[in-house]
């Protein structure tokens, strides 16, 4: 089973994904994140430094995830373990949407049929969702240039978008609770997937 965890930077994915390898260590997750899960990852986070190009930046954030999934996901699931990432794919179309979007027609159509022939999809993703200017707080201390208020509006709006096309697949998950009843709710759905 492969779930996924979703939302703005600063939205408490990070936290999440601790709770939930605590909460659910008798299920021995396998836990893993985008960007960054092998080597691709640094290219990503110089392109990321560098403030590359958006075409450029898409292209290796594309080829993390082809990494990731060849030498991490796929393995993992095919060896019958539960995989959890924090960020995967929508994260493609969320932020490179945005960041796509007056360069060409349908970023996000684009994204996803460059993604199609070799991704594997998400059995169950939770959407973390709160108010861009409580993320901001929150981030204060570490910002990237990604995590502006202006662009972090329409990457939630782009997420909100794809959870209401999507109804069986994105969970929202209300981040303002405090972090252990936001660990303690995800745990729950997980077990009662697993279980069905
Ligand atoms: N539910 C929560 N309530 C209040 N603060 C939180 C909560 N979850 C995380 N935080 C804090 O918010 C900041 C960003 O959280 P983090 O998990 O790193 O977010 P993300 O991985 O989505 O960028 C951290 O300082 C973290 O301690
Ligand atoms: C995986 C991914 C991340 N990003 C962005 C989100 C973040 O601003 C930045 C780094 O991701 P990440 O390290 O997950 O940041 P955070 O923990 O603060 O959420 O890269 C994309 O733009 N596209 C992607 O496909």
């Amino acid at each position: 089973m492969l779930i996924t965890i979703e939302g703005i930077d600063g939205s408490g994915k990070s936290t999440l994904v601790a709770g939930l390898e605590r909460a659910l260590a008798d299920l021995s997750p396998l836990i893993t994140r985008e960007p960054g899960a092998t080597w691709v990852g640094e290219a990503v986070r110089r392109s990321i430094a560098e403030n590359t190009d958006p075409i450029t930046e898409c292209l290796l954030f594309v080829a993390d995830h082809a990494a990731h999934l060849a030498h991490v996901v796929r393995p993992a699931l095919e060896a019958g373990r539960i995989v959890i990432s924090d960020r995967y794919s929508d994260s493609r179309y969320a932020y490179q949407g945005v960041t796509l979007d007056g360069l060409f027609p349908d970023p996000v159509g684009w994204l996803r049929r460059i993604h199609e022939p070799f991704t594997i999809s998400p059995d169950l993703t939770f959407l973390c969702v709160l108010p861009v200017d409580e993320a901001e707080t929150r981030l204060k201390t570490h910002r990237e240039h990604f995590e502006n208020g202006c662009v972090l509006e329409q990457v939630q709006r782009n997420y909100l978008s794809f959870a209401e096309a999507e109804p069986g697949r994105f969970v929202l998950v209300d981040a303002m609770l405090p972090a252990p009843d936001v660990c303690g709710f995800v745990a729950d759905e997980i077990r009662r997937r697993v279980c069905d």
